[in-house]
Formats: C-alpha cells, structure tokens, sequence
C-alpha cells in the first residue's frame, strides 16, 4: 500500500458529451421542417474513482476511444466532469493533445510566456527559465515565429519544455511525446526518470505498452469510459493485451476466411527438454522442444504453424511459424500433434510464457492459445534483461 499524500482524487467522475449527427438525406426528407442535426449522448467516462498518490507514476492505457485523453484532461481540470468531483493538490503541468495550450497566432517566445504565467509563473521567474526552455526544446531558430506555422514536433518539443521547466508537482503527459523524434522522446523520457527520483507525480497517456512495464510504479486500463483494471503494470498490460487479442479472434472469426475452417484451434502446448520431459527451469544454451497439438473439425489445407516465447506481460521475446521457416504443413484433419525444436536458447532471468498459433499461409490468424505454457531461467543473479549470457570482466 502507498501511503504518500493523495495529490489528485477522482469520486465517481463521469464525463458526458453531446454529438451531433448529421441526418440522413431520407431522414431529412421525412423530418423536413425539424434541424438537420440531431443530437446523442456520449459518455466517455463512467464512474471513475481515482487516487493518485505523490510521487508515482501512473500510466493510463486502454484502445483507441476509451477515453485516456478525456480522463487526462478531467485531471487536469481542462475539462469539468459532468458528474463526480475531482481534488487536486500542487502545481500541475500538462503537455495534451496537439493544438491543446498553445495560441496560434501568437510566437513560440510569446507562448511560453504565456503558457508560464497560466502554470503560476511571474514573469520574472520565466525570464530566468526562458533560455533554459528554448534550449531543451532545440528550436530556437523559430522561437520568434508564430505556432502555427510550426510542424507537430516542433510544437511539442516547445511544449514539453515549458511543461518541465515550470517546476510541476504533477506532469500529465499525452501520448504527443511520439511525434517527436528519436534523440528528443530520449531527452524526454530523461526528463521524465530524472522527475522520478525528485519525487514528482507523473500520469502518463502511451500505446507503449512495454514502456509503462518500464517506467510506471501503477497502470489503469480504460474500456469504453470505465476503468477496467488498476494496478500493477505488468497485470494491467498482459489484461489488455488479452483483450486486444479477444477482440482480434473476435474479428478473425467474423472475418470470411474463418468460415472456411470452423473451429480449427490450437488445444496445448507444452515445453519439452531434450529427453521429451516437460520442464518448468530451462539452464542457458538448452534445447526447448515445443510440443503443439492442434485441431480442425474439417480439413484444413494451406496453413500455418506458429508458436512464441512472450514475457509475463506479454511482450513478444521470440517467435517463429512454418511459412517463416518455408514448410508447407500437411492437410490438417481432426486432432495432430507437431514439434518445433529451438536450439540454443539463451534467454535473460525471468519467467516466461508459450503460446501456439493457427493461421492461413499469407492470411490472417485462425486461433492463439496465449500462456500455454511457462518456464522460468535463473542465472545466480549475475545479469539482468531479456538476453541470457555469462558475463566475466576480464580485465
Ligand atoms: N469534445 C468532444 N466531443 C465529443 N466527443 C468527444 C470529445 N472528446 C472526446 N470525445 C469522444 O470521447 C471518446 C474518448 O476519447 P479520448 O480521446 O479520451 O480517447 P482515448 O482513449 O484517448 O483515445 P486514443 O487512444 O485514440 O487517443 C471518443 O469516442 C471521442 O470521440
């Protein structure tokens, strides 16, 4: 349990908006003296309880829609729930959606002057910070021209800058940071380590999922407006990787190559040392034999064999299918088993998992059983990360 001081606490927020639809040219023609528009409640956040303690980071994710921006922003009182209620505590600084916090017309330098004294800044205090600013930002070539003549990079670059340069308790952080380029979303991320260890609060909107494994202490994973799982980020990323994956076999199965092999799926697999045993400690260099047994209730001809080795969060370590290896598989026919051998396996320390797929050669996935299987490696503690090796100075 954490017991830092709440900095932002959300009571059953929810968040409504009103959209407009255009009509349909025959619903125009039969309503013809009513407007043109009609109008239908959306809710992007329903019922949100939130408490965000000093000095964590918190990642917010969720599929496109579910309403992390929106939450983000309700946060960071750009926007006012519909109903619920939300504290805050310190200075906040928020770098949002592209377009958000910036005035167009008016320069980068008068922006951030702007943008300065919004955030609680005497003028006095931003002239202090200003060449520090422009120079994180690396544009001062056009800090004097107008915003919007600025590319989408150079516009959160200045942003970015401003917002970590106001001395911010809190920093939200849309997912804007991927605009910019490699070396910049580096110093970024940087920037963002060194707040950590002075203890700030950070709440971050990413599709990078493996990177709130890496930098968030808690992650929240919003469905259609609500807040589906809270917790650690390594639960809350394999959760939505699953539901990505439910949703994708969802599609797959909709979708008219399903139909020509019903109920073809991968029923086990299993991760069998050199003599055939199933084993639960692989050592460096072992063989891993992948045992996968398959089905299809009616022939299935022209398909492929996949399996992977994935991280307890479902990151993608290794993986490997017979049209990448150039096997054209027999004609599949009710319940098989295949073998697929992986020499030298030299994986970091750690957990990790199995999973086995279907697929048709060149076409979609038929069927994924993900966690099939795991496995862990221990090194005696001499290194860490994916890769596995035995490291000795030498001199
Ligand atoms: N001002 C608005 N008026 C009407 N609908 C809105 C408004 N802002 C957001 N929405 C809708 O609310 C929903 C949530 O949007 P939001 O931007 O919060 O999602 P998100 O999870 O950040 O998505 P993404 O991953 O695509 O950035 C979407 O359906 C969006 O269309």
């Amino acid at each position: 349990m954490t017991t830092t001081p709440t900095v932002v606490r959300l009571r059953d927020v929810s968040q409504r908006f009103v959209i407009r639809k255009d009509k349909s040219l025959k619903e125009r023609l039969v309503n013809a003296a009513r407007s043109r528009k009609h109008r239908e409640d959306f809710w992007a956040l329903r019922d949100v309880d939130l408490d965000i303690h000093a000095g964590t980071t918190v990642g917010l994710i969720g599929p496109n829609g579910s309403g992390k921006s929106t939450l983000l922003k309700t946060i960071g009182g750009i926007l006012q729930p519909t109903s619920g209620t939300v504290e805050r505590r310190g200075r906040l600084a928020a770098l949002l959606e592209l377009g958000a916090g910036f005035h167009p017309d008016l320069t980068g330098r008068e922006n951030v002057y702007l943008n300065a004294s919004i955030l609680g800044l005497s003028r006095a205090t931003t002239d202090r910070y200003f060449d520090e600013i422009v120079d994180f930002s690396g544009i001062e070539k056009f800090i004097d021209t107008q915003v919007k003549f600025y590319s989408s990079g150079m516009y959160v670059r200045l942003a970015f800058a401003v917002a970590v340069h106001v001395d911010p308790d809190v920093l939200l952080v849309d997912e804007v940071l991927a605009v910019g380029d490699e070396p910049f979303q580096r110093k970024c991320l940087d920037k963002i380590r060194s707040f950590q260890k002075d203890g700030r609060t950070i709440v971050l909107v990413t599709h990078a999922l493996d990177q709130v494994v890496d930098m968030c202490d808690r992650a929240v994973v919003l469905e259609s407006g609500r807040v589906v799982v809270d917790g650690e980020p390594t639960v809350a990323t394999r959760t939505l990787r699953d539901d990505f994956e439910t949703a994708r076999r969802a599609e797959a199965d909709s979708s008219p190559s399903a139909s020509t092999a019903p109920g073809a799926r991968v029923l086990a697999v299993r991760a069998l040392d050199e003599d055939g045993q199933e084993f639960r400690e692989l050592s460096a260099g072992q063989s891993i034999r992948v045992q996968v047994d398959v089905e299809s209730p009616a022939p299935l001809d022209d398909w492929v064999l996949g399996i992977g080795i994935d991280t307890p969060s479902g990151m993608s370590v290794f993986g490997t299918n017979t049209q990448l290896l150039g096997q054209r598989m027999p004609v599949l026919r009710g319940r098989q088993q295949f073998e697929i051998r992986l020499d030298n396996v030299c994986l970091g320390p750690g957990r990790y998992e199995l999973h086995g797929a279907l697929a048709i050669w060149s076409g979609p996935e038929l069927h994924r059983l993900p966690q099939a299987a795991n496995f862990s490696v221990s090194n005696g503690g001499v290194s860490v990360g994916l890769l596995g090796s035995t490291p000795t100075l030498v001199r």
